[in-house]
């Protein structure tokens, strides 16, 4: 297969609001695929590579060689030119990247070399969406889209149960999970207090739970023996970041085990710190000093036994007999309101972000936001995308300082409306590391206006929503203020203008 025909189906993609007709490009150019690259195909269309690490940077890649006339370029020797480039290390790799990076971009045409640039540095805008590849990968093959969905959850994503699909249901089927390999978690809907989030439970015979909700970094961890792999909420690996938790998840009595959780820096007293220390020991961009301290929730494998499909209750006492409380998070068992009322007063007098109220019976449904989690926060907060920046003064000058906010429009994930701006809550540190990556994401500049292309997630704190003339989806935040730079979610994740508008008083 042609680099070149991904890339045209790419467009197409991203071209499209229909989300049929993305899928049935992806189906069409899957179904014309050799079987051998099938994996790599979906891979490229859903804007991403194999190599986890490629060691090339926004740097490296600033000035392009000539590029080729007609497309010659093979999915196949892509693989391979990154494959090398991901080898790369140590003295003399310099001088060998920039070979690298020549011969291969010097065979691409100017549109594939746009391509190869956006995905080596994982900037792909229409890198398909989970959803539409699910569905894709399912025509294709002509299996239920339930069938590829249920194994995607579990494998990490469409894009790894390829072949699986096109061998049949059963071979989808056979997918389960697997220690050492990532599955997408479980995610939580909201209510805006505690009594709304019971009620929406439904009347769940087996009663609820209430855990404090800690303010860190999800964790996935799988062990295998002495091998230990912690993942984050997109599944990146981030085990080298995280001796601690590797050292507390050796110590546990068990050979095999997937366990999730959080990872919060604490102070002296166990309160929970500014977030921006727990990221600065889990973000690429920072090197932070504060030890994390694991809290896990749930358990999902243990000793050759997967524990996804049990009732939660029993995942729990699974929990309890495995985990050493000072590394389980708090957690209330019952079923009455009251009782549960006052447990989440203390979780957040204790200086927490909110509770999430579980549902006892339920299973454990991997990328799934149901309603069997209900978060509970008493701040308000949104996740939007940066639309543009601005040039900051006196203190500021010299900074991109003040972010235009986006919410997604409800009927195409790839357009935003554009709700205010922001130069609140921003560290010193988060205005130097902003700077750099809107300088990487700049489209045009007019005046002192940097804008951007729309992939930055935001996540913003605010007071109230206020009906204003001044913003096309006509609402304003009011006090809205940074909490953190979110790389853990992608802009076809962030809050829809609908949502913004359910908060108008
Ligand atoms: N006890 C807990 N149980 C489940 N999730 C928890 C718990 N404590 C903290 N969390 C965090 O809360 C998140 C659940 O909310 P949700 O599924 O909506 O994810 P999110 O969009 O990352 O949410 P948020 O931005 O509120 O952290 C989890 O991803 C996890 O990181």
């Amino acid at each position: 297969m042609l680099l070149h025909e991904v890339v045209e189906v790419s467009s197409r993609v991203a071209a499209t609001r229909s989300r049929n007709l993305k899928a049935g490009e992806i189906a069409g150019l899957l179904a014309r695929t050799e079987p051998e690259q099938r994996e790599l195909v979906a891979r490229y269309l859903s804007g991403s590579l194999r190599q986890r690490r490629t060691g090339l940077g926004w740097r490296g890649l600033q000035t392009m060689p000539d590029p080729a006339e007609t497309p010659t370029l093979a999915v196949d020797e892509v693989d391979r030119a990154f494959d090398h480039l991901a080898s790369l290390s140590g003295a003399g790799s310099v001088a060998a990247r920039a070979t690298a990076v020549a011969a291969l971009f010097g065979s691409a045409t100017a549109e594939e070399q746009q391509w190869l640039r956006a995905v080596a540095l994982g900037n792909v805008r229409q890198g398909a969406l989970e959803a539409v590849m699910t569905e894709g990968v399912a025509q294709a093959a002509g299996v239920p889209v339930a069938d590829v969905r249920r194994a995607a959850m579990l494998a990490g994503g469409a894009t790894y149960v390829v072949d699986a699909a096109f061998a049949g249901t059963e071979a989808l089927a056979a997918i389960g999970l697997s220690v050492g390999r990532p599955i997408q978690p479980m995610l939580a809907s909201s209510a805006p207090d505690l009594d709304a989030a019971i009620e929406k439970l439904g009347s769940a015979p087996a009663g609820f739970a209430v855990d404090a909700k800690l303010d860190g970094i999800r964790i996935q961890v799988h062990r295998s023996g002495d091998d230990v792999v912690i993942a984050t909420r997109s599944l990146d690996d981030i085990t080298a970041r995280l001796p601690e938790v590797v050292e507390v998840v050796r110590a546990l009595p068990a050979t095999d085990l997937v366990l999730d959780g959080e990872a919060i820096a604490l102070d002296d007293r166990g309160r929970p710190r500014p977030f921006q220390e727990t990221a600065s020991r889990t973000a690429s961009a920072f090197t932070g000093e504060a030890r994390v301290t694991p809290y896990f929730f749930d358990v999902l494998h243990l000793d050759g036994r997967d524990l996804l499909d049990l009732p939660a209750t029993e995942r729990w006492a699974a929990l309890e007999a495995l985990v050493p409380e000072p590394h389980r998070v708090a957690r209330w068992r019952g079923d009455d309101p009251a009782s549960a009322r006052a447990f989440s007063r203390q979780v957040l007098a204790d200086g927490h972000e909110g509770v999430v109220v579980k549902a006892a019976g339920a299973s454990y449904a991997a990328g799934r936001r149901g309603a069997s989690w209900i978060k509970v926060k008493p701040v308000h907060t949104l996740d939007l995308v940066v639309l543009a920046v601005e040039w900051g003064s006196g203190r500021r000058r010299g900074t991109l300082s003040n972010i235009h906010l986006g919410a997604r429009d409800d009927a195409d994930p790839e357009k935003f409306v554009m709700l205010g701006k922001t130069f609140k809550g921003m560290t010193d540190e988060m205005l130097a590391w902003q700077t750099q990556r809107f300088t990487e994401l700049k489209t045009t500049e007019d005046d002192w206006v940097v804008h951007v292309r729309p992939e930055q997630v935001v996540e913003i704190a605010f007071d109230a929503v206020q009906r204003s003339r001044r913003y096309p989806g006509g609402v304003a935040l009011r006090f809205a203020r940074v909490l953190r730079y979110r790389d853990d979610k992608r802009p076809a994740e962030v809050d829809t203008i609908s949502t913004v508008q359910s908060y108008l008083e």
